[in-house]
C-alpha cells in the first residue's frame, strides 16, 4: 500500500452555515498532522448562486458567500457537488447537513463508502422510526450499513457497523467562523474514534473535550432547539430575562427526563458539558430557532414562510424535532409530565396563542 493510500482522508458531507464553519477548522487542522491527507472534501448540494455554481464560487473565492459570507476557507477544502466522488476515498466522515436530508443523502452513499470508514455526525436533530424516535446517528449507521443484495457483507464490503460519534456543543457557526472562543462536546462508542475526531475539531478557540455518552451528547442537541422556540416566544411577547431563564431551567429539566425515556443509558452528567446547558443557553440568546420563533409572534406568520424570507436557504431544525417529540410522548401518554414542551408544540401546530408559553401548569415536584 503507498503512503498516500495509507492516510486518513476527510470528506465534509453538507456546506450549509455549520458545515462551512467546520470546514475552516478541519481544513486548518489537518495540515497539522502527517496521518492525515491535507486535501479536505467537501459535499456541496449544488445551487445558483448570482448565476454562478456554489462549488465554483467556493473552490476559486475560498468562500462560501451564500451560507457563510465574509469567511476565508483554507485553499485545501475543495467543493465538490457529486456526493459519490466527494466521499469515495474518505476514512473520516462528517455528516452535517439539517436532519431531514439525513436519510436520502445516506442512501445515495450506501455501498459507496470505504470499508474502513468511520464516521461522526453534528446534526441537530431527530428521526422517526416504527413509532419511535431515531437518532441521526443510528440513521448514518443503519442506512451506511445495511446489507445490499444477499451478500453476507454490506454493499461497502464491510462486515461491522459503521461508527458514528456526535460532535455537539454551545456552537453559533457565525462566532466560531471568527474565532471567538466556544467549547463543544463529542460522544464517542469507541473511545480511539472519539480521540482521532478531538483531534481533527480541537483548536484553541474551539476545545473539544470527549464524553462516552454519544445518545447523551445527541439528544442535547436535538432537544434544545425545541426549548429554543419557547424562548423565541418569550422575546416575541417582550417578556424579559427572568421569564427567559425559566423557560431555560425547565426546557432542560424536560430534556433530561425525554433523553430517559429515549434512551436510559443518557447520562445527567453530560447536560452540564457544553453540549447541555451551554448549548440551551446560547440558542435561547443566540439561534435561528429562536429568532423565527420570536418573529413567529410578531408578525402572526407561518414557520415555513418565515424560514423562506428570514433564513436564506438555511434550515430550522426546532420545529420538526419538536412534532416528532411530542407525537412520541403522546403516543406514550407522556404529555402531562412534559408541560413546557407540550405547549411549545401546541403553539407551533395548534393554534394556541403565543401567550400560553407561561400558562402551563408545573409537574408534581416528586416526578422532577
Ligand atoms: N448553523 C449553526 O450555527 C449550527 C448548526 N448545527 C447543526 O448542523 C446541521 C447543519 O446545519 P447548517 O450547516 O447550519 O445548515 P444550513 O441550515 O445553514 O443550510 C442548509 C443546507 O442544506 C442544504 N440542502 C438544501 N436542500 C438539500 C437537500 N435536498 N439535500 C441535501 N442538502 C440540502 C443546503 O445546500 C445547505 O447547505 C443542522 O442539524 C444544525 O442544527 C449545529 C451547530 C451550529
Ligand atoms: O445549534 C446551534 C448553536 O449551538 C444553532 O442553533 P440554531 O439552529 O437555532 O441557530
Amino acid at each position: 500500500m503507498s503512503s498516500s493510500q495509507s492516510l486518513e482522508k476527510v470528506c465534509i458531507i453538507g456546506s450549509g452555515n455549520w458545515g462551512t464553519a467546520v470546514a475552516k477548522i478541519v481544513g486548518n487542522n489537518v495540515t497539522r498532522f502527517p496521518h492525515i491527507d491535507s486535501k479536505v472534501m467537501m459535499w456541496v448540494f449544488e445551487e445558483q448562486v448570482d448565476g454562478t455554481p456554489l462549488t465554483e464560487v467556493i473552490n476559486t473565492r475560498h468562500e462560501n458567500t451564500k451560507y457563510l459570507p465574509g469567511i476565508q476557507l483554507p485553499a485545501n477544502v475543495v467543493a465538490e457537488p457529486n456526493l459519490l466522488k466527494a466521499a469515495r476515498d474518505a476514512t473520516l466522515l462528517i455528516f452535517v447537513l439539517p436532519h431531514q436530508f439525513i436519510r436520502h443523502t445516506c442512501v445515495e452513499l450506501r455501498g459507496h463508502i470505504r470499508p474502513n470508514a468511520k464516521a461522526i455526525s453534528l446534526v441537530k436533530g431527530l428521526d422517526t422510526h416504527d413509532g419511535g424516535l431515531d437518532l441521526v446517528s443510528n440513521v448514518i449507521a443503519d442506512e451506511l450499513s445495511k446489507p445490499s443484495g444477499s451478500s453476507s457483507t454490506n454493499g461497502n464490503g464491510r462486515t461491522d457497523r459503521l461508527d458514528v460519534s456526535i460532535l455537539s456543543g454551545a456552537n453559533i457557526a457565525n462566532e466560531i467562523a471568527q474565532e471567538k472562543f466556544s467549547e463543544t462536546t463529542i460522544g464517542y462508542r469507541i473511545e480511539q474514534n472519539g480521540r482521532l475526531f478531538h483531534d481533527l475539531f480541537n483548536t484553541s478557540y474551539f476545545r473539544v473535550n470527549i464524553v462516552n455518552d454519544p445518545s447523551g451528547v445527541e439528544l442535547c442537541g436535538a432537544l434544545k432547539n425545541v426549548v429554543a422556540l419557547g424562548a423565541g416566544f418569550v422575546d416575541g411577547l417582550d417578556l424579559g430575562d427572568n421569564t427567559k431563564a425559566a423557560i431555560i431551567r425547565i426546557g432542560l429539566m424536560e430534556m433530561m427526563r425525554i433523553a430517559q425515556y429515549v434512551d436510559p443509558s443518557v447520562r445527567d452528567a453530560t447536560f452540564f458539558e457544553s453540549c447541555g446547558i451551554a448549548d440551551v443557553i446560547t440558542t435561547c440568546y443566540g439561534g435561528r430557532n429562536r429568532r423565527i420563533a420570536e418573529a413567529f409572534v410578531r408578525t402572526g406568520l407561518p414557520f415555513d414562510d418565515l424560514e423562506k424570507e428570514m433564513l436564506n436557504g438555511q434550515k430550522l431544525q426546532g420545529t420538526s424535532t419538536c412534532l416528532k417529540v411530542c407525537q412520541f410522548l403522546r403516543e406514550r401518554q407522556l404529555s402531562q409530565e412534559f408541560p413546557l414542551f407540550t405547549t411549545i408544540y401546541n403553539i407551533c401546530f395548534q393554534g394556541l396563542p403565543p401567550d400560553h408559553i407561561t400558562q402551563f401548569p408545573l409537574p408534581h415536584l416528586s416526578k422532577m
